[in-house]
């Protein structure tokens, strides 16, 4: 099991191009499902001990990598059932299921399980759950002749059969009705029925709730594989055993709050991308040629709201910066910050590394006069807040002709208003704004995104919700500014700074503020 740090993140389509080098390198698929139900079954049981386990199946091959698990689970001598959706629709899926002798309750009928293992659907899931064909409503034994008499599959039509309103959310009964029997542990009658209404997403969240471990494979079923977006109202997960590689959904919001702690199963399927997950950067300490210009000079232009500028001066200093200028009136801040009034000649001066414009600038006359300055030099840029918004129009275009690195920073909001709203996936649009408009872009949120224009992206893993309060987004600028002040390439620097935001948020722990956030950077940075 693979923790995520630096891995490389597959789309639906490129974990499919991974496979199908792997087949033509000599596996089949059968073979790939069969190495990956065996590291999903040792996985499974490092997690479940020897607790009972409920697999649920669905069509495709995450259906039947839970056969595959099932079977060697009930080999090692753990008390596993089946419960299916619907019939395997693939031949590998089809293999996995003839493999397997126990018998197989129908998904609307699973009486749950201390370990609840989710295989309904991974990256081939094409619409929410609960859309699920007319086909798989017929379940005559004819036409599923590996069913069991009696046997169905829960389709909202086959569902409204068995008309029951009242489950509850642990999925215990709670009225009575006409229940069709179950064919089940030798055809006991159902002890409890679906409402119509709540179809599949309900009877996993029930099953879920009921269990003491969640585990899906691959992905949660109901999430999309390549944008984060959950179709369904879906349980969330305790673990999710990303096959060959993690997909975008297991980082972007909101399905990665469905997956709990991800881990990477290395199924010999090579996965390599572009677009990976952030790792922990590699900043070596000053060596003993190092002076405060060669660590880096961050210069940071003050506006109207001078806290901002002094938050980001003071994480530009803990995250490693030599030198940090202040460009404004405010004579706040630590004894070991220099300031200066803004002038033109100020902010030319040759020794800056980096120039940092927006945090607390304001959006006046006085801050567009500000920002056409600092976009006059030919510093390397960090672009934050308010000056992302005076950007707008003529200005961002003529960034394109800049040559010295840029990099903006902004929130969902600032990015809308810069690039328009879109409905894509978070990847997309940070990439598109890259490549749109040469600089590289820290798409910020639970879930960041980092692109640059030559489409590389880092995506990180969740940061502390804690980050959600004023203040914490000119650290950030901050932090990155003396990455980029350091030396660093533009993809290098954003990724570092904000791998040491959310690593300083993690040792602050609950409530903190974003002075003791950027006090935090220090250590940080020590840690590495
Ligand atoms: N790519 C790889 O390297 C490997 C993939 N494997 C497994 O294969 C999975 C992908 O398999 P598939 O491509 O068969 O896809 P899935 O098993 O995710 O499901 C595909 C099937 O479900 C149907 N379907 C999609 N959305 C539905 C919905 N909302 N309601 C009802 N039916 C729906 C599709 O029409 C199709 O029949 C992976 O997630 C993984 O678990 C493993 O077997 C091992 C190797
Ligand atoms: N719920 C959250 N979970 C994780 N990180 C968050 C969350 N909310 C905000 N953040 C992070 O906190 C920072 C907030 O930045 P920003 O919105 O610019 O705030 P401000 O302008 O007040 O400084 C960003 O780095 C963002 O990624
Ligand atoms: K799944």
């Amino acid at each position: 099991m693979m923790p995520l740090a630096g891995q490389p993140l597959l789309t639906a389509a490129g974990i499919r191009a991974a496979e199908d080098a792997a087949i033509a390198a000599g596996a089949t698929v059968g073979s790939v499902m069969a190495r990956a139900g065996q590291e999903i079954a040792a996985a499974v049981r490092r997690l479940a001990g020897a607790n009972a386990i409920l697999i649920v199946c669905g069509p495709g091959n995450n259906g039947g990598d839970g056969y595959v698990v099932a079977r060697l689970l009930r080999e090692a001598g753990l008390d596993v059932r089946i419960a299916a959706l619907a019939e395997p629709k693939t031949d590998a899926a089809k293999a996995a299921r003839a493999g397997w002798a126990g018998p197989i309750e129908p998904f609307v009928d699973a009486k749950p399980a201390p370990i609840l293992i989710d295989a309904l659907f991974g990256t081939g899931l094409t619409r929410g759950l609960d859309a699920i064909p007319a086909e798989n409503g017929d379940t005559s034994p004819a036409r599923h002749p590996g069913l069991e008499p009696g046997s169905r599959f829960l389709t909202e039509e086959a569902a409204g059969h068995r008309v029951k309103p009242g489950v509850t959310n642990n999925g215990a009964e709670s009225s009575s009705g006409p229940v069709a029997p179950s064919p089940a542990k030798g055809g006991a009658q159902s002890d409890r029925t679906i409402d119509s209404a709540t179809p599949i997403a309900t009877k996993l969240r029930a099953l879920a709730d009921a269990a003491q471990l969640t585990i899906a494979i691959d992905l949660p079923s109901g999430v999309t594989t390549d944008d984060g977006r959950v179709l369904s109202a879906i349980p969330s997960y305790d673990v999710t055993l990303a096959l060959a590689a993690a997909k975008p959904s297991h980082l972007l919001q909101p399905a990665a709050r469905h997956c709990g702690a991800v881990r990477i199963l290395d199924i010999g399927v090579p996965a390599a991308s572009s677009v990976q997950v952030l790792a922990r950067p590699t900043l070596p300490p000053p060596g003993p040629d190092a002076h405060k210009y060669s660590r880096g000079m961050v210069a940071i232009v003050a506006g109207s709201m001078p806290g901002a500028a002094r938050l980001a001066s003071s994480a530009a200093m803990r995250a490693g910066a030599g030198y940090v200028l202040l460009l404004g009136d405010d004579p706040a801040g630590p004894d070991a910050l220099v300031h200066k009034p803004f002038s033109t000649e100020a902010i030319a001066e040759t020794r800056i590394n980096t120039l940092l414009i927006g945090p607390g600038l304001g959006r006046d006359a006085a801050a567009e006069a500000r920002l056409d300055a600092a976009l006059a030099t030919a510093h390397p840029l960090v672009i934050d807040g308010d000056a992302l918004h005076l950007l707008r129009g003529a200005r961002l275009t003529q960034l394109a002709h800049r040559d010295a690195p840029i990099i903006f920073t902004p929130h969902g909001g600032e990015f809308d208003a810069l690039f328009g709203a879109s409905a894509a996936g978070k990847i997309e649009r940070a990439r598109a704004a890259a490549a749109q408009s040469g600089a590289t872009i820290v798409f910020k949120g639970a879930d960041t995104v980092i692109a640059e224009p030559d489409g590389a992206v880092r995506v990180a893993p969740a940061a502390s919700p804690w980050l959600s309060t004023a203040g914490t987004g000119d650290v950030l600028a901050g932090a990155i500014a003396a990455m980029l002040a350091a030396g660093l390439a533009p993809l290098e620097a954003a990724a570092a700074g904000v791998w040491l935001h959310g690593e300083a948020a993690r040792r602050c722990g609950a409530a903190f503020i974003a002075d003791d956030l950027a006090q935090a950077l220090s250590a940080a940075r020590a840690a590495l």
